[in-house]
């Protein structure tokens, strides 16, 4: 992983029953048509203070990073916010995306930020964002675009679980 882009480290801890839970809520989510191989295997991110996670999209233009055996490129992503107590900072930035006006929103989106940086999301524990990386062509949505922004006080751990458009090899993806 580049150090300019993200300073943050990650893991994807052993598939337990836990994590096959985890999956099992993840898939249950998205409709019944996405059978549990497409998943990625569970991927722990952890950040300390100043760590963060520069612009960047899940979905890749690289097509030596979406082959058949890692299924293809990331179809959906879900960021969970696994702890972050007493955290400041740290929340996940859309920037091409438009904030909600219902004040509502405000409980999760950082309504404190110009209306030009689009949408922060805060880092809450046990919340997670959902998107679709992919329009229906198959192609990436630029829209997509995220940071994870500086963590300024307390630490951050976070989840990411990547859906992929088609099955992952077991090299890849290790034994159900
Ligand atoms: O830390 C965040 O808020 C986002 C992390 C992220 O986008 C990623 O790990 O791909
Ligand atoms: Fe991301």
């Amino acid at each position: 992983m580049n150090a300019t882009t993200r300073n943050s480290r990650s893991t994807s801890p052993p598939r337990d029953d836990v994590i096959r839970c985890i999956e099992n809520r993840a898939l249950a989510f998205q409709g019944f048509d996405i059978p549990r191989s497409h998943l990625e295997p569970l991927q722990l991110v952890a950040y300390e203070l100043g760590e963060n996670y520069q612009h960047h999209t899940d979905w890749f233009e690289s097509p030596s990073q979406t082959t058949a055996e890692v299924g293809g490129n990331r179809l959906t992503s879900f960021f969970v916010y696994v702890t972050a107590e007493d955290v400041t900072g740290g929340g996940t930035n859309f920037p091409m995306l438009d904030a909600p006006a219902d004040e509502r929103w405000c409980e999760f989106i950082n309504c404190d930020e110009p209306w030009d940086a689009g949408v922060t999301f805060r880092p809450i524990p046990r919340n997670a964002v959902f998107w679709q990386n992919l329009k229906k062509d198959g192609t990436g949505d630029r829209a997509t675009l995220h940071a994870g922004l500086p963590v300024t006080s307390g630490k951050k751990m976070g989840m990411n679980i990547w859906t992929r458009q088609g099955p992952l090899s077991e090299l890849y993806r290790g034994k159900d």
